[in-house]
């Protein structure tokens, strides 16, 4: 891969293991979560997300999906329990979304590809930093939202509507006072597993956190996402669609489910 990596035919998820190795690991994500064959595990404990919308800074295009960041100087915003031991912080969230309506999210269920996905990206505590924790191999926790065709989704719309000064990658603009936790859905049970960051590094660090209940988002909201661009001002404008790596194999990895 002669330049950096993204999604395209040339330097896309196929590609990747040129420059990242670790894409042929034995803990990579995203994956298919097959229900049947996953295990309920009765000591998973409920997810305990506490989140303060005032950690809320910025939103940014960063070429590969758009990010919201958090400040994450205090344990004022954090994941606990579940399947995770200790104080996790949680340091953004972004998406990953289809160039139609029948694909675009990472984790597939049974074969079933969801339109977006919805990635709360937290870092264990026990280590200093976000970039400290990214390489241990329980260093982060990730939760994954799939988004189906439905109803408008008001809090998503809030987001949604930051888009028209990040259009481009590399802008940035403020971005305040946005709880998180209004795009979760209410059920939070869900499936976990051990795996990775889904783009390079591919760092193999993530528990990974995937609610079986989906939120919704409307074909309109859809087409807003597929609205930003990959390239840069001044570049040829390229749509910011199907930014998803596909499901990589399960290499004997359990998938364990917090429900019956
Ligand atoms: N790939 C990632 N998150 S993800 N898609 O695995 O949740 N990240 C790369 C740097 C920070 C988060
Ligand atoms: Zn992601």
């Amino acid at each position: 891969m002669s330049h950096a990596w993204g999604y395209a035919a040339d330097n896309g998820p196929d590609k990747w293991a040129g420059n990242f190795p670790i894409a042929n690991g034995p803990r990579q994500s995203p994956i298919d979560i097959v229900p049947g064959e996953a295990s309920f595990d009765g000591g998973l404990k409920p997810l305990n997300l506490k989140y303060d919308p005032s950690n809320c800074l910025e939103i940014l295009n960063n070429g590969h999906s758009f990010q919201v960041t958090f400040a994450d100087d205090s344990d004022s915003s954090t994941l606990k329990d579940g399947p995770i031991s200790g104080t996790y912080r949680l340091k953004q969230f972004h998406f990953h979304w289809g160039g139609s309506d029948s694909r675009g999210s990472e984790h597939t269920v049974a074969g079933t590809k969801y339109p977006a996905e919805l990635h709360l990206v937290h870092w264990n505590t026990k280590y200093p930093s976000f970039g400290e924790a990214a390489s241990k191999p329980d260093g982060l926790a990730v939760v994954g939202v799939f988004l189906e065709i439905g109803a408008k989704n008001a809090s998503l719309q809030k987001v949604l509507d930051a888009f028209d000064t990040i259009k481009a990658k590399g802008k940035q603009t403020t971005f305040t006072g946005f709880d998180p936790a209004t795009l979760l859905p209410g059920c939070l049970d869900y499936w976990t597993y051990d795996g990775s960051l889904t783009t390079p590094p591919l760092l193999e660090s993530v528990t990974w956190i995937v609610c079986k209940a989906p939120i919704s988002v409307s074909c309109e909201q859809m087409a807003k996402f597929r609205s930003l661009l990959f390239s840069a001002e001044g570049e040829p404008e390229c749509c910011m669609v199907d930014n998803y790596r596909p499901p990589q194999p399960l290499k004997g990895r359990p998938v364990r489910a917090s429900f019956q």
